[in-house]
């Protein structure tokens, strides 16, 4: 949006400095308006899907991202105004600050190896509820917590919601890999599957992201794909790959907040 605010102002050298002024203000505004509406659709699918999925006595495994906050924020109001009991085992070093600031209970796997839910996010979602995750680095542990779970529900936007994968999100397929591997497995992946395989650099530090396991995360960028199932195999074939960002046929139910407030549901056809 702000892109293009600046090419309406190149376009148009006659506008006066105040012009400038108000067309900036009310393009930050409208997104300003268009980010709080992202947050409070994030909001309402998050809300429904701990309204419909948690029970008194679950166990229930905490995704990571942006979304899963307003899931953890609502088990908390939840167990508070109605006493649940639950115990949550995180994903990842963000969930498990989560769980613990909002007061709720901390397990691990070793002590919880079986979950009755696992909630998280997911960077897209599309029709046979294939996701692409770990724009944040955590999915290894996210797909080790979601596959300890009877059902797996995803929460998210309607930026997240595709027909097929690579409509919306452009970055590709995050894989988790050894950091002495990194190299030879982008190599194979580009020689045996095609598309661009890059290493995931850090913002604020020097060097590579760091996942939480200590591991690089290559996102590979990919050309043609038919079918996520065999591809995701092939990845995980290459000797030095941890987890790749693909969940196939493992969610469960995928809630959408969208622009309107409405949330919709996409559900596992049996
Ligand atoms: O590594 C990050 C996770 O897979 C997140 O669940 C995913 O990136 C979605 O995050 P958000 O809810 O912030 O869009």
């Amino acid at each position: 949006m702000l892109r293009q605010a600046c090419k309406i102002l190149n376009a148009k050298q006659q506008f006066s400095f105040s012009h400038y002024k108000q067309t900036f203000e009310l393009y930050s505004r409208l997104f300003s308006i268009n980010m709080n509406q992202v947050e409070e659709s994030k909001k309402a699918a998050a809300y429904k899907a701990v309204d419909n999925h948690v029970c008194d006595n679950y166990s229930i495994g905490i995704g990571s991202g942006s979304t899963i906050v307003y899931a953890v924020e609502r088990l908390a109001e939840r167990v508070r105004k109605e006493g649940l009991k639950v115990v949550c085992v995180p994903t990842s070093f963000q969930a498990r600050q989560l769980i613990i600031t909002n007061g709720l209970t901390l397990s691990d796997l070793e002590r919880t190896p079986e979950l009755d839910v696992a909630i998280d996010g997911a960077d897209e979602v599309d029709e046979n509820l294939t996701l692409i995750k770990g724009g944040g680095g955590c999915q290894t542990q996210e797909k080790i917590v979601a596959s300890a779970a009877k059902c797996f529900i995803v929460v998210a936007d309607y930026r997240k919601d595709s027909r097929s994968l690579g409509e919306q999100w452009a970055r590709g397929v995050p894989i988790e890999v050894l950091p002495l591997a990194y190299a030879s497995v982008a190599r194979k992946l580009q020689k045996m599957l095609g598309g661009k395989a890059e290493l995931r650099m850090a913002k604020n530090k020097a060097g590579p992201v760091v996942t939480d396991n200590g591991g690089f995360v290559i996102d590979w960028v990919w050309e043609k794909v038919g079918d996520w199932q065999q591809t995701n195999t092939q990845i995980k074939m290459i000797p030095g790959v941890v987890e790749t960002g693909l969940f196939v046929g493992m969610t469960y139910k995928a809630y959408f907040g969208n622009a309107d407030g409405t949330v919709s549901e996409r559900q596992k056809r049996d």
